[in-house]
């Protein structure tokens, strides 16, 4: 009897067709008030799920007894409680390096906004304000040759320093669990403390998973350490940063703008402070958010889930620890 798993995220029809070559799939294009209770009916006896976002804790593992994999369409995995998984045996996976670029790409693009402050004047020529030449009411910072600081030096991390040191002739200040010889080598970075980056960096990219260590990692204290002029993109998860300290930060212009793509609670509230700031360029968490990356993610979910389920060790296997004697 094939395995059974429940797809709860709108993926590619290639994906479920590829999985439905060896499983049972109950698809839910996405998970909402109507279809909750269905996809609890199901997890009864559902052996997989693939999707992401979705809090899978001691709550709802308690209504799947016969899963064996959790296959997460994202590199970061806070949604999950690795714990009590690896307790029961049950496998996770997550979708990490085929997304770098991308991701990569998002951060470069939302610091270039935000420092040339290309939203707010893109609504100035949208409104019909360009009329004359407006001079130093439309400057920008530069980017290039800055110093740029990377809090996190993972896979995500060493693509942004690929570009800003290729590309825009920027040094390098990293801090990160452990020191990364690579891009010290390739890109020129150098470690240094949190609180050394903090100071001397002219833009701080934020690129760590969210875990208990970095809860509010960034805070009041950090933006007091940066400089006046700098710009702090978070491009990691909501709740590595302080979001009231950095309202109190941009407000006071104890730092000059922030670039987020991220936000503690997502959907961000439409009253949050941070969305009436000028000098705050928000995006809705579309790091990973292209048709090809998106492709890249599910079809390496979809790989992990159909070689868990048969026994194998999927390729990104968060939780080593768990044995694979699944078949
Ligand atoms: N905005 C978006 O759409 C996306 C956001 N993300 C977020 O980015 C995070 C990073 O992704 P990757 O680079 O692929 O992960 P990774 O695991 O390759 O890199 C994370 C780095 O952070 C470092 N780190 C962990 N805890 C730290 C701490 N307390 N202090 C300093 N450094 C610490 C690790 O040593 C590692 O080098 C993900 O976990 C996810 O939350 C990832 C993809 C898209
Ligand atoms: O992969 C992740 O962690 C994301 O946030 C979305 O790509």
């Amino acid at each position: 009897m094939k395995p059974k798993i429940i797809v709860y995220k709108k993926v590619d029809p290639t994906i479920l067709d590829f999985i439905k070559e060896t499983c049972e799939v109950i698809y839910f294009e996405k998970l909402e008030s109507q279809t909750y209770p269905r996809f609890y009916q199901e997890l009864k006896d559902t052996h997989g799920i693939l999707g992401s976002g979705l809090k899978v804790d001691t709550k709802l593992l308690e209504q799947a007894p016969q899963l064996k994999i959790v296959s997460n369409i994202s590199v970061g995995y806070d949604n999950l409680d690795i714990p009590q998984l690896t307790m029961r045996n049950i496998m996770a996976t997550n979708t990490p390096e085929v997304l770098n670029d991308t991701v990569a790409d998002t951060v470069f693009g939302l610091l270039l906004a935000t420092a040339r402050r290309m939203p707010e004047l893109n609504q100035y020529v949208k409104a019909g304000q360009w009329q004359r030449q407006d001079g130093e009411k439309l400057y920008g910072v530069d980017v290039h040759h800055k110093v740029l600081g990377i809090i996190g030096m993972g896979g995500i991390g060493s693509a942004i320093a690929k570009r800003a040191h290729f590309g825009f002739d920027m040094p390098i200040l990293y801090h990160n669990r452990s020191r990364n010889v690579e891009v010290e080598q390739t890109y020129h970075a150098t470690y240094c403390s949190l609180e050394e980056l903090c100071q001397q960096s002219d833009f701080i990219c934020l690129m760590t998973p969210l875990t208990p260590e970095t809860k509010k990692l960034i805070g009041e204290r950090e933006f007091k350490l940066m400089k006046k002029t700098a710009i702090f993109v978070n491009g990691s998860r909501g709740a590595t940063v302080d979001e009231e300290a950095l309202v109190k930060a941009l407000q006071n212009r104890d730092i000059l703008a922030a670039g987020l793509d991220v936000f503690a609670q997502e959907p961000v509230r439409s009253d949050h402070p941070l969305l009436s700031l000028d000098n705050a360029v928000t995006l809705p968490h579309i790091g990973s958010a292209t048709y090809e990356t998106r492709l890249k993610m599910a079809k390496l979910a979809a790989e992990n889930l159909v070689l868990g389920l048969q026994g194998k060790i999927p390729p990104t296997l968060i939780n080593r620890e768990v044995k694979e004697n699944h078949s």
